[in-house]
């Protein structure tokens, strides 16, 4: 839907996080002309953020837009409602739609519609473009991240000290995009973002390694098929807030709202 200037896009955020605080952040400073920040939702309490901390229902009544910025369980158990109320969302915790029921359930609902931001990494219109031209053969991640940023609850005590005092660069993590996403819900959604985008998520390859020199996050992407030969590296500073997360997230998420609110900038 393209929204005419002079009518303000009411925008929720869901996650007022590393990359909700900064999002709602940057909406208040007036980043995006005529889209204004009305609540923001979380579980916690996340101080003044300058607009009201509201529950999901509240906020939902304000707002024509929905950034999600929160986890996967946000997109499991409430995108659907959210679209179904006309309200238009923006998924950034895309590991939760390789969930075969969660993803029917989000293509289903409507008349909001859903996009995904791009989040922590690029290349994805061109994969796009070539997944369209024909079948890829082959799509591999590799994702470099700080050891202490890896620990999962899943973990027990041994493994999760093993993997924080680790002085080399060990893999963790190898399988496809949909383990990887259930396995590391907060570090591989852009494993996910990659299986969305070549309409696979069995297809992508995926490895974690966790490196204490890892100063900069790393994705590595291969991908080959009709269209071509695609190689990618991306190397993002850590947020500070949450370096689980990229600093760049919150910018790319921005990017996509603007998108989303039929305001793009730049190259689509
Ligand atoms: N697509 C991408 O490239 C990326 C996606 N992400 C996704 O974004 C999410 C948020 O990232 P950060 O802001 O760095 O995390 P964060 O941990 O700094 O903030 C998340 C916030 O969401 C809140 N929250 C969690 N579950 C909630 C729920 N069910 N309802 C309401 N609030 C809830 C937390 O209390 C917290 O304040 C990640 O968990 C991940 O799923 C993160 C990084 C990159
Ligand atoms: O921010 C990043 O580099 C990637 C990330 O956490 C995710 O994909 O969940």
């Amino acid at each position: 839907m393209t929204r005419p200037y002079g009518d303000p896009v009411r925008v929720a955020v869901i996650g007022g996080g590393a990359i909700g605080a900064s999002v709602v952040a940057a909406l208040r400073e007036g980043r995006l002309p005529g889209v204004v920040p009305v609540a923001v939702v979380d579980g916690r309490s996340v101080g003044d953020l300058g607009v009201p901390q509201l529950r999901l229902e509240a906020a939902l009544d304000q707002a024509d837009v929905v950034v999600e910025c929160a986890g996967q369980s946000v997109i499991a158990q409430s995108a659907a409602d959210i679209l179904n109320r006309g309200i238009d969302l923006l998924i950034s915790s895309v590991g939760a739609l390789a969930d075969p029921e969660v993803a029917a359930a989000v293509r289903a609902a409507g008349p909001g519609r859903f996009v995904l931001t791009a989040g922590a990494i690029g290349g994805l219109d061109i994969l796009s473009s070539a997944a369209a031209q024909g079948p890829m053969t082959r799509v591999e991640v590799t994702t470099t991240k700080l050891p202490a940023t890896l620990v999962q609850p899943w973990m027990d005590d041994a493994d999760a000290e093993r993997l924080r005092a680790t002085t080399a660069p060990v893999e963790v993590f190898h399988g496809n995009a949909r383990e990887a996403t259930r396995m590391f819900p907060r570090s591989l959604n852009v494993a996910a973002t990659l299986g969305w985008v070549v309409g696979d998520f069995d297809k992508v390859d995926v490895r974690l390694i966790a490196d204490p020199a890892a100063d900069l996050t790393c994705h590595h992407v291969r991908a080959e098929g009709e269209a071509g030969r695609y190689s990618f590296e991306i190397r993002n500073l850590p947020s500070a807030e949450n370096p689980r997360t990229s600093g760049v997230v919150p910018h790319a998420v921005l990017r996509s709202l603007a998108a989303l609110v039929g305001r793009p900038t730049g190259v689509v």
